[in-house]
């Protein structure tokens, strides 16, 4: 039979980048079988050497999907060729469905220069250090954006929840994460949380220099607690900047949902978001990330939130749904269907600091976005004259407000730790600046800081990790069980700001109070229930730090 071998690329060039190594490897399999490397800082190009035309016989992986590479010997003694693998997660057409979704992809060469396994083995380790350094310089600088980076060799602090979600949290870390951070060379010490505050205290009094990043497999109810943690130790300044991973493994994973979403990915299942996440944990890029201070009525601590402060529908459905949690995600859509059967208004008062004009993000002159006939003389903006009114009783869809104004004295004035520059104490009137909500009756309202309120609740499309805004939602009593049902629906595809709801308001706000009236409800922060109550909180950009992209 007539073979006839395509020749591989030129050594020295490959595309536009320059060729940092080339080399002719034969396959693990078959050692018949050779492959023709090149690596830039960009590619691994990988062609099978062959009578094949060229462009079918050719494979390029992207370093930017590479977690790691090492170089190894072979259990047999007499093997005198060493090996490498490179290891890559690109993004890949599903077998069975549409769309495409991180998948892992191992390439092993065998190198057998000379018969000598040590001058093998230092030339495969120059192959798997040099995919190491490249795929990390894919890292920068991103559409712009120049990320830091965690710590290499990293160590990681892992928080596993073994409850969280389905229970299963422990099993899927060693079915999808374990090998994965081990490519990527991440050591970590597993921690299986044995109870609720667990984390919460282990974090606040650990060795922070010992950890490079805190990793949370959980739900979002394990990273409330290490936030919190953090902020409760005298040193949080530094302690918050940890860098913290967070891998899904709860039911919700709203947080795990937002970084897939910042990646730029497409919407993926639970396990291939686990994927995804692990993948982004490998690469180690840190952002900064927002966090809320939240005060209650009850006292001087306050709590830091990453996500969402809750109060009627959807606050109700979190907490009640949390008896299906054996369907996993499916729970939150069980527990609308079953909240939307016996609809409830919820009556109180909603008061919030619209976002400043010059925010860098080009916020539109006006802050408040109306997605419904609402328009901006429906408010009521407290003014510095005359009465005494309280938040409590001040506020008609008549009047405006006339509210006495304070000076802001922050409600941690006398707290050690970060000021609260725009809250005044719960039992004072908000500040002049601030817009009082006419309505007094609810049916939910939503204070949201990420783009995911869980993985198929996709809150606020525009939402990013340190936009320093806090996207306030209340939909008014009045509104059908249809029109409910609806506008969950469409928070599915992340089109529900656009359905022109009139029960639907969303403003952009620095800081929000609330006061419920009804005697009986329920207040989530992150998912978490808190005391039922007055609540007011304001945002602070980028005060964590979060491993994403
Ligand atoms: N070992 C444990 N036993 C009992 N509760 C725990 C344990 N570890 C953590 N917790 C608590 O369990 C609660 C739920 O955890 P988490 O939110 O992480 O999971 P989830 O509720 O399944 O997920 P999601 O918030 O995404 O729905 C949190 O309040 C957390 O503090």
């Amino acid at each position: 039979m007539d073979t006839k071998i395509t020749e591989p690329d030129p050594p020295y060039r490959n595309g536009m980048s320059e060729v940092l190594r080339y080399g002719e490897f034969t396959s693990t399999g078959n050692r018949k079988v050779r492959y023709a490397l090149s690596l830039t800082e960009r590619d691994l190009t990988i062609q099978k050497i062959t009578s094949a035309p060229l462009e079918r016989s050719k494979v390029v992986f992207n370093l930017r999907d590479c977690v790691g590479s090492r170089a190894f010997r072979a259990d047999d003694n007499t093997d005198s060729g060493a090996y490498f693998s490179a290891y890559f997660y690109p993004f890949k057409r599903r077998w069975m469905s549409s769309g495409v979704a991180r998948q892992r992809v191992e390439r092993c060469f065998r190198v057998d220069l000379v018969h000598d396994l040590c001058a093998n083995l230092e030339e495969a380790e120059k192959w798997a250090r040099t995919i190491r350094e490249s795929s990390v310089l894919q890292n920068h600088p991103r559409n712009g954006v120049v990320y830091s980076e965690v710590r290499r060799p990293c160590r990681a602090m892992l928080l596993v929840n073994p409850h969280s979600g389905k229970g299963q949290a422990l099993s899927l870390f060693t079915s999808h994460v374990q090998r994965m951070l081990n490519e990527a060379g991440v050591s970590y010490t597993l921690v299986v949380t044995e109870r609720q505050n667990h984390a919460r205290e282990m974090v606040r009094e650990a060795d922070l220099s010992q950890w490079d990043a805190l990793v949370i497999m959980s739900g979002d109810g394990l990273l409330f607690e290490v936030v919190n943690g953090l902020m409760e130790r005298e040193d949080w300044e530094e302690a918050i900047l940890t860098p913290l991973g967070i891998l899904p493994g709860g039911s919700g994973n709203a947080l795990a949902a937002s970084i897939h979403h910042y990646s730029g990915a497409q919407p993926v299942s639970s396990e291939e978001l686990l994927v995804s996440c692990g993948f982004l944990l490998c690469k180690g890029l840190v952002s900064h990330m927002d966090l809320a201070s939240v005060h209650l009525s009850s006292g001087p601590t306050r709590l830091f939130s990453f996500l969402s402060v809750a109060w009627g529908f959807v606050a109700d459905v979190d907490i009640e749904s949390e008896k299906y949690r054996h369907v996993g995600a499916a729970r939150f859509t069980l527990g609308t269907l079953v909240r939307l059967a016996s609809l409830r208004v919820y009556r109180g008062r909603l008061a919030y600091l619209p976002a400043d004009e010059a925010e860098p993000r080009g916020e539109s002159p006006q802050n408040q976005r109306p997605f419904s006939t609402f328009c901006p003389s429906d408010l009521c903006r407290p003014s510095d004259s005359v009465g005494q009114n309280t938040f409590h009783n001040s506020c008609n869809s008549n009047n405006a407000v006339r509210m006495k104004t304070s000076e802001p004295v922050p409600p941690n004035a006398t707290q050690k730790g970060l000021p609260d520059s725009l809250l005044v104490p719960l039992d004072q009137p908000v500040p002049s600046d601030w817009v009082v909500v006419p309505e007094e009756d609810f049916v939910l309202m939503l204070a949201v800081y990420q783009s995911h309120l869980a993985e198929d609740l996709y809150a606020v499309p525009d939402s990013t990790l340190n936009d320093s805004i806090i996207h306030l939602m209340y939909v008014r009593a009045g509104i059908s069980r249809t029109a409910l049902l609806r506008l969950f629906l469409a928070m599915g595809k992340g089109t529900h700001l656009e359905n022109n709801c009139p029960h639907l308001v969303y403003a952009r706000v620095k800081a929000l109070r609330l006061e419920p009236f009804s005697p009986k409800g329920v207040i989530t922060v992150d998912g978490e229930v808190v005391e039922y109550g007055p609540i007011q909180a304001q945002v602070h950009r980028g005060l964590a730090r979060l491993i994403a992209r």
